[in-house]
Order: C-alpha cells, then structure tokens, then sequence
C-alpha cells in the first residue's frame, strides 16, 4: 500500500512541521494553515475525520489509509498552533 515511498512516523511529521512553522518556507501549507487560524484548523480537522469516516464505509483501504493520514496531519497542525506536542498527547494513550 505505500509503494516506495519513503515512510515517515508521526513524531518525523510532527518535527518537519515545527521546521516549518520555524522557517517558514514559500508554498508551505503547514505555514498557511498556521496563519489561517484555529477556526480554519478546527475545521480542516473535522472535514478530515468526515472522509474517514466517509471512506471506513465506502471506499478502499487504500482510500482509508490517506483519509487517516490527513486527519493526523491535521490533528498535528492544530497542536502546534496550541504550542503542545506528541508528548502531551501520548501522556494521555
Ligand atoms: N501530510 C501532509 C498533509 N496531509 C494533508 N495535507 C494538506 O491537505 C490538503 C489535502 O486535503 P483536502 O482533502 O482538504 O484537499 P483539498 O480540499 O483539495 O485541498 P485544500 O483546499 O484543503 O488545500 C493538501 O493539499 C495539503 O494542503 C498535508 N500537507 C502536508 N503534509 C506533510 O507535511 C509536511 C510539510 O508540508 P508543507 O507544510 O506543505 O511543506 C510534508 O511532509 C507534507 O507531506
């Protein structure tokens, strides 16, 4: 299913996004999704969580497997936007 790839955990993520809001590179969308505030990122969050959802029912695995993929980019983006990281969360697990 992920082909070749390069396959990244969810803390690498977490790492190359806070680069990202540090360095702030062009044609970022972690950067636009920052600056777009917590209203656009509480919504990217759930319109994610709809295609899993959506995707869990009717579509393939594969389709899934992507669908789940943006919902935790987007759950890391509203994260660090608050300042928290994984470890907070996992806190919690
Ligand atoms: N994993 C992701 C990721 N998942 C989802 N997205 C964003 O979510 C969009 C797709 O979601 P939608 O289904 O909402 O697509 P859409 O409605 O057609 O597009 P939008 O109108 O929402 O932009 C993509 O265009 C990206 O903007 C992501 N953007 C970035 N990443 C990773 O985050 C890292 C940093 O990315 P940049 O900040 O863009 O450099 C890189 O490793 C990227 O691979």
């Amino acid at each position: 299913m992920q082909g070749s790839r390069v396959v990244k955990t969810f803390d690498e993520l977490f790492s190359e996004l806070e680069q990202r809001a540090r360095t702030r590179p062009e044609g970022s969308s972690t950067v636009a999704a920052l600056d777009a505030g917590v209203h656009f990122q509480g919504k990217k969050v759930l319109e994610e969580a709809g295609e899993v959802w959506l995707a869990a029912e009717h579509e393939s695995d594969e389709q899934l497997a992507e669908e789940a993929s943006q919902l935790l980019y987007r759950l890391q983006v509203i994260l660090l936007a608050r300042g928290l990281s994984p470890q907070d969360v996992y806190r919690y697990l």
